[in-house]
């Protein structure tokens, strides 16, 4: 199978977007999008350890499930230099990045590549990306990543250590605001698997029609997303879709549907979409904290009370994966069918 980037279609000029990338009515961008009263934006959590952030980690994880956090500790130097890095990838001429390919006949395989699902049917997402397997360290092969821009093998290792650390941090803070061990989710979790994704989102010729990254929740435990000034990045609160706006270096956590199982549903992985634009090219960089394959996952049991009963089914992360593959992200399909009926 052939896969056409996006960017080299986005490059040639195109005044009507291709059938393949039109969404149906109903899935397009203009429709339920507000700006929130908090802020104009999504949330924003204060780690400055002289606060206590825990009440309101707390409102927030239950109500929206994603947020940024500022005062995290990640020097705004590295959070810049993998954007640039990425987008220096990316502003290369096309048989240099070819050599970093992804195998297109697989899913989720580390590379250059266009389409999240190998099935051929579907509408396809406006946007090029590169996925690079960081964790655990057995994973990790930088001769599978770009060699250019300079010193680029280095600032993804460099951030794949800082989101690492952060990573747990929060995981701690979000097992303590549960009054849980602080240890609990990262312990649930086992050896921790992470992947970055850096996602480049070409102009768009109609953008109304089109969306950069169809609406899902994450597979894993949590996500750490950064993003560049143009933005595009929406979170659905209360059936509407609300704007990320850019908050220059601060991080978004986003909640996936691990900790949604393992919190028992007390605490939701949120859905989420990329738009586009007609004039910008975005960049964002998506860090993915998850089990193993061979990891069982339930809800904690300290959890499940007469008031909030058993919610989910016990999984194994493997077979999770396996079936969001098969069957698309498409809503939060994939963690509803682990719903206990009661
Ligand atoms: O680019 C974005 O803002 C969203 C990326 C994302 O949700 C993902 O890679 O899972
Ligand atoms: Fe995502």
């Amino acid at each position: 199978m052939v896969v056409q980037r996006v960017q080299e279609l986005a490059e040639a000029g195109l005044s009507f977007l291709p059938s393949q990338y039109i969404q149906p009515p109903e899935l397009r961008p203009d429709r339920h999008c507000r700006a929130d009263a908090e802020s104009g934006s999504i949330p924003v959590l204060d780690l400055d350890t002289s606060l206590n952030p825990i009440p309101h980690l707390r409102r927030l994880c239950s109500e929206w499930g994603a947020f940024h956090v500022v005062n995290h500790g990640v020097p705004s130097r590295v959070l810049d230099k993998i954007k640039e890095a990425g987008l220096g990838f990316f502003r290369s001429p096309t048989e240099a990045k070819l050599r970093y390919a992804c195998d297109p006949g697989s899913a989720a395989t580390e590379g250059y590549g266009s389409r999240m699902l190998s099935k051929e049917e579907g509408v396809l997402d406006w946007r090029d990306y590169f996925d690079h397997h960081t964790l655990p360290e057995s994973r990790r092969d930088p001769s599978r990543w770009p060699d250019f821009p300079e010193n680029y093998r280095d600032l993804v290792l460099e951030y794949s250590d800082s989101m690492k650390a952060l990573a747990q941090r929060l995981l701690s803070m979000i097992s303590e605001s549960l009054n849980l061990p602080h240890s609990y989710i990262q312990d649930a979790i086992g050896e921790v698997y992470q992947n970055i994704t850096i996602s480049y989102y070409s102009p768009c010729p109609q953008p109304e029609l089109a969306l950069g990254l169809q609406s899902h929740s994450d597979m894993g435990a949590i996500t750490l997303l950064i993003q560049d000034d143009v933005g595009g990045l929406e979170l659905l609160k209360d059936g509407e879709w609300v704007l990320a706006k850019p908050l220059s270096d601060a991080i978004i956590v986003i909640l996936a549907d691990q900790t949604e199982i393992l919190t028992n549903g007390i605490y939701r992985s949120a859905l989420h979409r990329a738009i586009v634009n007609a004039d910008q090219a975005r960049i964002s960089v998506a860090t993915f904290y998850d089990p193993a394959k061979t990891q069982k996952i339930s809800p904690a049991l300290q959890l499940v009370t007469e008031q909030s009963p058993l919610k989910y089914r016990e999984v194994l992360y493997g077979d999770y994966v396996s079936s969001w593959y098969s069957k698309g992200p498409d809503g939060k399909r994939n963690i509803d069918a682990l719903l206990i009926q009661q």
